[in-house]
């Protein structure tokens, strides 16, 4: 018997904020494994994995945790009484059959993942704008319940577990545990971390900053050099364990700077034709713009490939009790879970992050804050501090030339990323990566 009235998804998906196929019309959906939890408690619901079909186009994968209702489908995660079935499950590392395999629950239970929860649990929905479903439990703990299933092992928790239980980086809230589906339609359901108190996303503690007259303090400055330290910390931590092919650092090769120039070529031709619909210039750079990705076939290899965050940029980092945390490890979105895991340089992140200082200071400009020194003393303030935790780390490139060389490449690579991403999603912020494209100086 299935959970929920097929007939009525369709029409009920539509009306979720975390349904990615609004636009597409959808063939047939069918479920293709469920559980049913607190069958004889007061919330009895079902966790439904659904596959949705379209006319065109690749199916997709949701969590349902739904709940029988008069009007047909109700949200389970509506519920308090359901989040703390689903928070107990995990807690308790349950494992419950499912139609086709089980969900499991997973804790963390080394000594500094352990957390005091109070009882009765406060439940707290947060309220932002995100694609998943994200929980608070007694301030302690935030629960995210993740809606699109991806096929393949979940990078956030994977990373997550990799950084609790394999290295002493502390400078993220802590991955304490998650709920997987186990068996064909395998998938990570839900994942637990520490909930950070009074944290503010390093974006609007940025943009706050830089929207204020004159120079930037020295206080942030030093934060920033903080800040480029902390990610130097967690690439050490990436690449600390070689007992673990997932995170082994392996050489970088030839072959692999030549893959990366290449599939920078590849992106620029489309990109760059769909972004001179809206800036013509941009087609004049075309040149210029393929010698920086060209080049980085050329540099003779150094450093290594290693597990990187992916997709680092200032709303990935929280700031509090005057530290910088990073967290958000589920890598770019418009990657699958195979590309988000692949090796890499961690040069990547850095140039990620270089790009969202960019972000900040146009952002400031458009809303008419008079032009000032923020920019370069940032970002030469990140990269002293990156510099000095990754001295002579095997991971970087042997010589400051190929650093320079390489960080530039991935700089480009991020802004075509950038300008595919805000033509799809905020077409307004198009002219930001476009901008810094018309700027991007000739290769030296
Ligand atoms: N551990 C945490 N402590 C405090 N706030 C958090 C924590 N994790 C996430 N958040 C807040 O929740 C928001 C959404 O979290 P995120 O994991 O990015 O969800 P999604 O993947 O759905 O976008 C973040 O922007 C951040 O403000
Ligand atoms: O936070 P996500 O993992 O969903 O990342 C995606 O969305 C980001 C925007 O929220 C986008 O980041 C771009 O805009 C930021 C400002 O809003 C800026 O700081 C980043 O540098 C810029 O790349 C990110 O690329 C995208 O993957």
């Amino acid at each position: 018997m299935t959970p929920v009235d097929l007939t009525k998804l369709p029409e009920y998906l539509k009306h979720q904020r975390w349904f990615a196929g609004k636009a597409w019309p959808i063939k047939s959906v069918s479920v293709v494994d469920h559980v049913t939890l607190d069958s004889e408690g007061p919330c009895a619901f079902s966790l439904a994995v659904v596959e949705v079909t379209y006319e065109l186009g690749q199916p997709e994968r949701y969590l349902l945790p739904v709940k029988p209702s008069s009007e047909g489908i109700q949200d389970a995660l509506e519920e308090v009484d359901c989040l703390r079935s689903v928070f107990t499950l995990i807690r308790e590392q349950r494992s419950v059959p499912s139609s086709s395999g089980h969900v499991q629950g997973e804790w963390i239970s080394t000594p500094d993942a352990h957390v005091a929860l109070p009882d009765p649990l406060p439940v707290r929905r947060l309220m932002v704008e995100q694609s998943n479903t994200s929980v608070v439990f007694g301030e302690k703990v935030i629960l995210k319940i993740i809606r699109k299933l991806e096929a393949g092992v979940n990078p956030e928790h994977e990373m997550g577990r990799f950084l609790a239980t394999r290295t002493s980086f502390r400078s993220t809230p802590m991955l304490l545990g998650a709920l997987t589906l186990e068996g064909n339609a395998g998938a990570t359901l839900a994942i637990v971390h520490r909930f950070v108190p009074n944290a503010v996303d390093g974006w609007k503690y940025t943009l706050d900053q830089f929207r204020r007259a004159g120079e930037l303090g020295s206080t942030f400055l030093d934060e920033m050099r903080e800040l480029g330290r902390r990610i130097g910390e967690l690439h050490h931590a990436l690449a600390s364990v070689n007992d673990d092919p997932a995170f082994a650092p392996e050489p970088l090769l030839q072959e692999d700077l030549q893959r990366w120039s290449a599939s920078i070529l590849g992106e620029m031709g489309k990109t760059l034709a769909d972004a001179s619909r809206v800036h013509v210039d941009i087609e004049n750079q075309r040149e210029r713009l393929m010698e920086h990705a060209r080049r980085l076939a050329h540099v003779a290899p150094s450093g290594q490939k290693i597990r990187i965050h992916g997709d680092l940029h200032l709303g990935q980092v929280l700031r509090s009790d005057s530290q910088w945390l990073i967290f958000d490890f589920e890598g770019e979105p418009a990657r699958n879970f195979t590309q988000r895991r692949e090796k890499y340089s961690p040069m990547r992140d850095v140039a990620g992050m270089l790009r969202s200082f960019d972000y900040a200071e146009a952002t400031v400009m458009l809303e008419g804050t008079a032009p000032g020194p923020r920019l370069v003393p940032t970002r030469e303030a990140f990269l002293a501090g990156y510099r000095e935790s990754t001295r002579g780390a095997a991971f970087l490139p042997a010589d400051d030339a190929t650093f320079g060389t390489m960080l530039r490449a991935f700089e480009l690579e991020k802004l075509l990323y950038e300008v595919r991403y805000e033509l799809q999603n905020r077409p307004d912020w198009v002219r930001i990566p476009v901008q810094a494209l018309l700027r991007m100086e000739e290769p030296t």
